[in-house]
């Protein structure tokens, strides 16, 4: 049951649900799910604010001086017309004040100050970047590090959401090694190293990286781990070595897609093993990249009760061509609007994906001029 590639990527937004609604502290909550919206406990600024370091003042200048107030204090009397108090950015000014004189504005001699003011400047009034009770994130947005500072400004202790989905990661293939220049037969681990940026970056939680021998058993017992999702490399396909269509046959696991019309990356599967799900990643480097991205980005974006990730569009120049009835997958580097491949594009290769920007998306028969774009994690412009 090979799927097309458009329909295995949308496939498991279709068939998995989120996981369910947790209530976690607030500092705990970044990477996950806002399962409602965030709404503001209390306005914001949360009382008549000083914006600059100077005087808080009323009226026609001269002002005398009668006090000071410093960011976390409470002003002991409201301003009467011809006084001005010290005053600190971010404190709250006296009841009455109708602007605040900068230092670098002002000119004071002993206790009287003078300066020109326009009323109502350098005073943040209270509830004027936000009222009280307004709604400021919709559900379903990801709590991302901004998200979190406006939580907790918002008087947030604890919020409900979709926690980020558990991923393990498996690594099959007894000719891995993990260190140095490889004896002949063997090879570097390229997988193993690449999953765990990969998986944060589209956010969920990696509980580890596990690495097994290619036996039943040992993968057998491996995919028991405590996880929403298990990832596994290699195995995947039809070879002697390779255990996982098996083993989830013997589990009697219900197999969502095996196998998808794309190159490279045909041999990935996505199954369902008891409460969790199984995504098997053929074991070439860019091939498994290739299935992250189309079976386990929007795993993680369902259970995460999030959409599936909008695809780019851009003009892709060079020489691409397509294939008669898989979609090819193209490491490209993006620039404005167009996309242009970077080569080095083998299955077992990492090389082009190391310096693309993204993959486009190529259909069975493509002759069009703009094509699809799956963004990888940003590399920066280093070239
Ligand atoms: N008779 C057939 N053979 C193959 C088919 C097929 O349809 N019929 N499909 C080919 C395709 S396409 C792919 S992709 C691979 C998938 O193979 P597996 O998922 O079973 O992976 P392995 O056989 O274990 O490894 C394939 C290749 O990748 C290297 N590898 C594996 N893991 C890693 C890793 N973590 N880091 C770097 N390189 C890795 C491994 O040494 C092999 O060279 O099957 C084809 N064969
Ligand atoms: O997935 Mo394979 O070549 O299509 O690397």
């Amino acid at each position: 049951m090979t799927l097309d590639w458009s329909a295995a990527r949308h496939l498991p937004h279709s068939a998995v649900a989120p996981l369910p609604v947790v209530t976690v502290p607030t500092h705990d909550a970044l990477g996950a799910t806002l399962a409602a919206p965030l709404t503001a406990r209390l306005a914001h600024p949360p009382h008549d604010t000083a914006a600059m370091d100077g005087y808080a003042v009323t009226g026609e200048a001269p002002w005398q001086i009668v006090d000071r107030v410093l960011a976390g204090e409470v002003p002991r009397a409201p301003l009467r017309q011809g006084h001005a108090v010290e005053i600190a950015t971010g404190a709250m000014v006296p009841e009455g004040t109708e602007s605040v004189l900068p230092y670098e504005q002002a000119t004071r001699s002993g206790d009287v100050v003078k300066g020109a003011v326009t009323s109502g400047r350098h005073v943040r009034r209270a509830g004027s970047e936000v009222p009280d009770g307004t709604e400021l994130v919709p559900a379903g947005a990801r709590i991302t590090p901004t998200v979190l500072a406006l939580a907790a400004s918002a008087g947030h202790d604890a919020l409900a959401v979709h926690r980020r989905p558990r991923v393990a990661a498996i690594v099959t293939g007894d000719e891995l090694v993990h260190e140095g220049v490889p004896q002949p037969g063997r090879i570097r681990d390229a997988i193993g190293p690449m999953l765990p940026g990969l998986l944060t970056w589209m956010g969920a939680e990696l509980t580890g990286v596990e690495h097994v021998p290619d036996t039943g058993d040992a993968l057998r017992r491996a995919l028991e781990v405590d996880a929403d999702v298990v990832v596994t490399t290699g195995a995947s396909s039809v070879g002697v070595g390779d255990q996982l269509p098996r083993v989830l046959t013997e589990l009697s696991a219900e197999l969502l897609v095996n196998g998808v019309a794309c190159r490279p990356g045909h041999p990935q599967l996505l199954a369902r093993l008891g409460g969790r799900y199984v995504a098997g990643l053929p074991g070439n480097p860019l091939a498994a990249l290739v299935a992250t991205m189309t079976l386990v980005e929007p795993l993680v974006s369902a259970l995460a009760a999030r959409p599936l990730t909008p695809l780019t569009e851009a003009v892709l120049a060079g020489e691409v061509t397509s294939h008669e009835r898989m979609t090819r997958l193209v490491p490209v580097r993006v620039e404005a609007d167009q996309a242009s491949p970077v080569g080095r594009d083998r299955p077992g290769m990492i090389w082009g994906a190391a310096v693309a920007d993204a993959l486009a998306v190529v259909p069975p028969g493509w002759d069009g001029a703009t094509a699809h774009l799956l963004p990888l994690p940003p590399r920066g412009t280093s070239g």
